[in-house]
């Protein structure tokens, strides 16, 4: 009987999910996409060979996490047949200070776990809901969380540190960094990249969106910080704020933190400014004016936060492109790498738009490329490390 580890990887608009082998190099049997939860949900279910086996949408209202998390588990129910799943690998957004590894799911676990979910509203929720659910079907089952701040623990503890009283820093008030588990992934490929040493910048760009500057397979610096609202403007977050605007609004429209962290979250970055859609798809497919401003502020954005986190590696090799936008959008990939010029930057414009592997012209100073991420593979590669230290799989 085939035995299979259950990945899922909860993300802010989508649930991504699959059937992973058990061994390296953890190739998926099966691999889901809920995405567009919120807006126009969709299912595409993969083979192990990518080709597509289901497709399914919905109406929008009233398919939210929970709607897709019991379509997940029916789908996997059907797919599993005589086969198994052994244990469940899960991507959980924020470890804070505790958890700088993977980690099996105990119920004091889950606990703490719940507890910093003020610090990842979007996501921290949405992650804790399916091991919940396998709790309930499934007591037995070994279950692993996997953390997107873990990879940065690598920072020096400067870089972590926000220029706040000494007190908070202490009680935990820090730069995280997130998406820790695609950038581990991406430090995998480095080096048969030719880039093992080299100083690099991956710009995580989905949904939710990042920068991590890399050496040596380490997080150097992130955009990120202490949530996943700090940094680059993503689809529904607006990124790096001046603090002092949040006391305005306060002030001045009497807005309290519930409605603050909707504006923040929710109702900014592309959606915000453009006033038609949080998905890259929709805004390039769109003519108005609105839409092309919201782009080249995204843009712009990025920019800025590559000459600090090049500044934080004292210098630049390499740029690396991955998840949603980052993977699929040529045209963000070539409005970035117009703004990089004076790091030495030249595309290569045909190798850009086939969008894989080396993307930068040759000779161009900066090399630049395409490298998909694969979060869930990530996964379940840390759910063997996790069970195989502390116990043997369930036979
Ligand atoms: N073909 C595409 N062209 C442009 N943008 C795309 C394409 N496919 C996906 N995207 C963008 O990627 C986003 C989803 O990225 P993803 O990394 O899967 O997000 P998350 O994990 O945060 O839900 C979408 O919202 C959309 O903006
Ligand atoms: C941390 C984060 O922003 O994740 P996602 O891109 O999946 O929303
Ligand atoms: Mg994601």
């Amino acid at each position: 009987m085939a035995e299979f580890f259950l990945v899922v990887n909860a993300g802010s608009s989508s649930i991504k999910f699959g059937l992973h082998e058990t061994s390296a190099p953890f190739a998926a049997h099966l691999r889901g996409l809920i995405e567009g939860i919120g807006t126009a949900p969709h299912l595409r279910l993969r083979d192990a060979a990518g080709e597509t086996v289901l497709e399914r949408r919905w109406a929008p209202e009233g398919f939210d996490h929970a709607r897709a998390i019991g379509e997940m588990l029916a789908l996997e129910r059907e797919a599993l047949g005589d086969s198994r799943v052994v244990a469940a690998g899960h991507r959980v957004v924020h470890g804070g200070l505790d958890f700088a590894r993977p980690v099996r799911v105990t119920p004091g676990i889950l606990d703490r776990l719940a507890a910093l979910s003020p610090l990842a509203p979007l996501h921290q929720p949405h992650n804790l809901a399916p091991i919940r659910a396998l709790v309930e079907l499934a007591p037995e089952l070994p279950q692993v969380a996997c953390f997107d701040t873990a990879f940065h623990r690598s920072q020096a503890p400067l870089v972590q540190e926000f220029a706040l009283p000494r007190r908070m820093t202490e009680a935990g008030i820090r730069r995280y960094g997130f998406h820790g588990l695609s950038y581990e992934y991406i430090a995998t490929q480095l080096p048969g990249l030719g880039l093992a040493q080299a100083r690099v910048i991956v710009a995580h760009l989905g949904n939710g969106a990042s920068l991590c500057a890399m050496q040596g397979g380490r997080s150097v610096a992130s955009t990120m910080g202490f949530t996943a609202a700090d940094g680059l403007m993503m689809g529904t977050r607006c990124g790096a704020l001046d603090p002092g605007v949040l006391i305005h609004l306060m002030d001045s429209e009497g807005m309290d933190a519930r409605a603050l962290e909707a504006l923040i979250y929710k109702e900014s970055g592309l959606l915000g400014v453009s006033g038609i859609s949080s998905d890259m798809r929709a805004l390039r497919a769109s003519d108005a004016v609105e839409a092309r401003h919201a782009i080249a502020l995204f843009v712009h954005r990025i920019h800025r936060e590559i000459g600090s986190l090049a500044a934080a590696l004292g210098g630049l090799d390499a740029l690396v492109f991955t998840a949603g936008i980052g993977e699929n959008d040529a045209a963000t990939r070539a409005e970035v790498a117009a703004g990089c010029a004076w790091l030495g930057l030249t595309l290569d414009a045909a190798r850009n738009a086939a969008g894989e592997g080396r993307i930068s012209a040759e000779g161009s100073r900066l090399s630049a490329w395409v490298v998909p991420t694969d979060e869930e593979g990530m996964i379940a590669r840390h759910v063997v490390e996790v069970l195989s230290q502390g116990m043997a799989l369930p036979d």
